[in-house]
């Protein structure tokens, strides 16, 4: 196996590489397939609550802190912080407690409760600044308390990510199925990895929840820091447009930037697609990453490549691009997974394969591919460990109960993803699609109608139902999802079913399959939970539709006895 060696690296000062001692690329010891999967889809992950932090820290004095801010040290400025939070919940002893204002409260209203847990110092603006002084705690002024946290974050955790090879990754789709596959290369490449993204956090082999895609600054350099202690030497993190525009990788410098596509998503958090890729081209800048991983075959890649990303980029294209550094050739779409040529500079050729299915799946495994070899991998290592992957929780993962038909659950919840999942699956299958789908609630609303019309049009029965509504009525989702559906011409488009009960939806999904054709349920992925009206109650959508095949099995049973009795 290829140690890290904390090489010279391409891009800058001295960081893990992938790269033997002589600066050589590293190769791929074979690992038996189970050893090395990182992630086998399961029904019940490993979880280990609570944020993670690390057990040895060297005290950081106020002063110095204070030092870093550029402002002058606070009385009490003795003390010394062995940890920094933004939420007052989750404040430990020696903690630096950041109040942040938000868009719903102003965090310097939970200082006092932060005192109490035993919070050292406060950060937070001058608006917060008298109430955080009410706790007598010192305090830390500045005017964007947001825009240094990670730098303080990284301070009072001794710079983990310095210690770390670090890959991320961002686009609309894809982010967390190329997470995985590159982090399954890193772990056949280089042993214990980190994975940080919306299914999970991993260090090494230990599972913990994800709240977001991307966690907040502090959180995320906790998380390195832990990382570092265990032995971690490579990391692949998702970071998402939120992350990008609130400063949550702040502190972070990637050595290798990955972009997979732009698609419209997120605009209630965004002004619009200009917003939203200005968001993600912050991740090409000299300030965040080192090198550039980006896909030819979308135009928002094209812009970073010809001259929108300040740092260098390395560029890819599954669809055969002969203006790419790395381009696919020869791909056979299988059924669950595809197999392919990737030529790249200097006349290279390795073997390739997508664990998953999908054309999509061939571009987010060329990026992972390429992201690796940008990292100092061999290319053909690398291309092996992404094809041992053994899949990517709720995504393209088949549920089998033994059935005559194929049942997929994916986390397609964009309109982009929903057609593309619809149109690998259509050639997928022999027989009918039926499908069904959601729009979650509080979230960007301009998606839900292009969603329902996406899933009539390409689904033989098209199931509305819901997803997560959360505060919104399930009823006026639905409404614009089929305002969507009844655009396409009832000629061209399948059955529309209507049922608000998501459960009811799969198990009528389920109830129209016959030998041969494919159900798919789409949007809530690897979720545990549905969200309605702010209760969270358990509901895993594999396990919904496998209880819904056995249902549907013993029911077609019943009646088959019946019919002959
Ligand atoms: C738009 C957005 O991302 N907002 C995030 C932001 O909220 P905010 O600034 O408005 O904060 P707020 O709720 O008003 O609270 C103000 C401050 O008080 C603190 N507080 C609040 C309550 C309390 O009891 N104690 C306490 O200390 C909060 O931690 C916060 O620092 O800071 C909060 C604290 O970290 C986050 O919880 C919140 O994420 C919201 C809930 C969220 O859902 N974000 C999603 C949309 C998100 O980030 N998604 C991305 C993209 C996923 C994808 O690609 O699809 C992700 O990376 O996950
Ligand atoms: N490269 C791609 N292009 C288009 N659709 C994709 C691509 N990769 C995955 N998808 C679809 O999008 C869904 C979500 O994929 P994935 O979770 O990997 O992306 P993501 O960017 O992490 O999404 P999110 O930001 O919502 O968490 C998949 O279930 C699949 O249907």
């Amino acid at each position: 196996m290829t140690t890290i060696t904390p090489g010279p690296g391409n891009h800058g000062p001295a960081r893990p590489s992938l790269r033997d001692e002589e600066g050589a690329p590293g190769t791929l010891t074979a690992v038996p397939h189970a050893d090395q999967s990182p992630n086998p889809p399961k029904d019940t992950p490993v979880v280990t609550p609570g944020a993670p932090r690390p057990t040895q820290v060297r005290p950081v004095p106020l002063a110095e802190l204070a030092g870093q801010l550029g402002i002058p040290a606070p009385q009490g400025a003795e003390a010394a912080a062995t940890g920094i939070t933004h939420d007052s919940r989750a404040v430990r002893p020696g903690d630096v407690y950041a109040a942040l204002p938000g868009a719903r409260f102003h965090g310097a209203d939970f200082a006092a409760q932060a005192a109490g847990l035993g919070a050292v110092a406060v950060l937070t603006d001058p608006a917060g600044a008298e109430r955080a002084a009410a706790t007598g705690l010192p305090v830390l002024v500045v005017d964007d308390p947001r825009g240094h946290m990670g730098a303080l974050a990284a301070a009072v955790y001794g710079d983990p990510g310095a210690d770390l090879l670090q890959i991320g990754i961002t686009g609309t789709s894809g982010k967390t199925t190329t997470a995985y596959l590159i982090e399954g290369g890193l772990r056949a490449l280089a042993g214990p990895t980190g994975l940080i993204g919306t299914v999970e956090s991993r260090i090494g082999d230990e599972a913990l929840k994800s709240e977001r895609t991307t966690p907040e600054a502090t959180d995320l350099q906790a998380l390195f820091a832990v990382m570092r202690e265990r032995g971690v030497r490579s990391v692949a993190m998702e970071v998402s447009s939120h992350a990008l525009r609130l400063g949550r990788v702040d502190g972070c410098v990637f050595d290798v930037a990955v972009f997979n596509n732009l698609s419209p998503e997120h605009m209630e958090f965004h002004s619009g697609m200009e917003d939203y890729f200005a968001a993600k081209a912050e991740l090409f800048t000299k300030e965040r990453s080192r090198l550039g991983v980006v896909n030819l075959d979308d135009e928002y890649g094209r812009r970073l490549a010809r001259g929108e990303s300040e740092v260098p980029v390395v560029t890819f294209s599954a669809e055969g691009r002969e203006d790419a550094d790395w381009r696919a050739v020869d791909v056979e779409i299988g059924p669950f997974d595809s197999t392919f040529t990737v030529l790249g500079p200097e006349g290279r050729s390795v073997t390739a394969r997508a664990p998953l299915a999908g054309p999509f799946n061939v571009a987010n495994a060329l990026a992972a591919i390429v992201a690796l070899v940008a990292a100092g991998a061999d290319p053909q290592a690398a291309a092996d460990g992404v094809a041992a992957v053994p899949g990517v929780p709720g995504r393209l993962e088949r549920v089998d109960a033994g059935q005559p038909y194929l049942a997929v659950v994916d986390y397609a919840h964009k309109t982009d993803a929903v057609e593309s999942v619809l149109r690998a699956l259509r050639e997928v299958g022999t027989g009918r699609v039926h499908a069904v789908l959601g729009c979650g609630g509080d979230r960007d609303t301009t998606k839900r109608a292009p969603m329902g019309r996406a899933l009539a049009r390409l689904a033989d029965t098209a199931v509305l139902t819901s997803d997560n509504p959360r505060s919104e009525d399930p009823l006026a989702i639905l409404a614009t999802m089929l305002s969507g559906a009844v655009e396409v011409p009832p000629a061209e488009r399948g059955t529309v079913l209507l049922l608000e009960d998501r459960a009811a939806a799969i198990a009528a999904a389920v109830a129209r399959a016959e030998p041969g054709d494919t159900v798919l349920v789409l949007g809530k992925g690897h979720e545990q939970g549905q969200d309605v009206a702010g209760v969270v109650r358990p509901f895993d959508d594999r396990r919904v539709l496998r209880e819904a095949i056995e249902a549907e099995r013993a029911r077609s049973s019943t009646k088959h006895r019946n019919d002959q009795g």
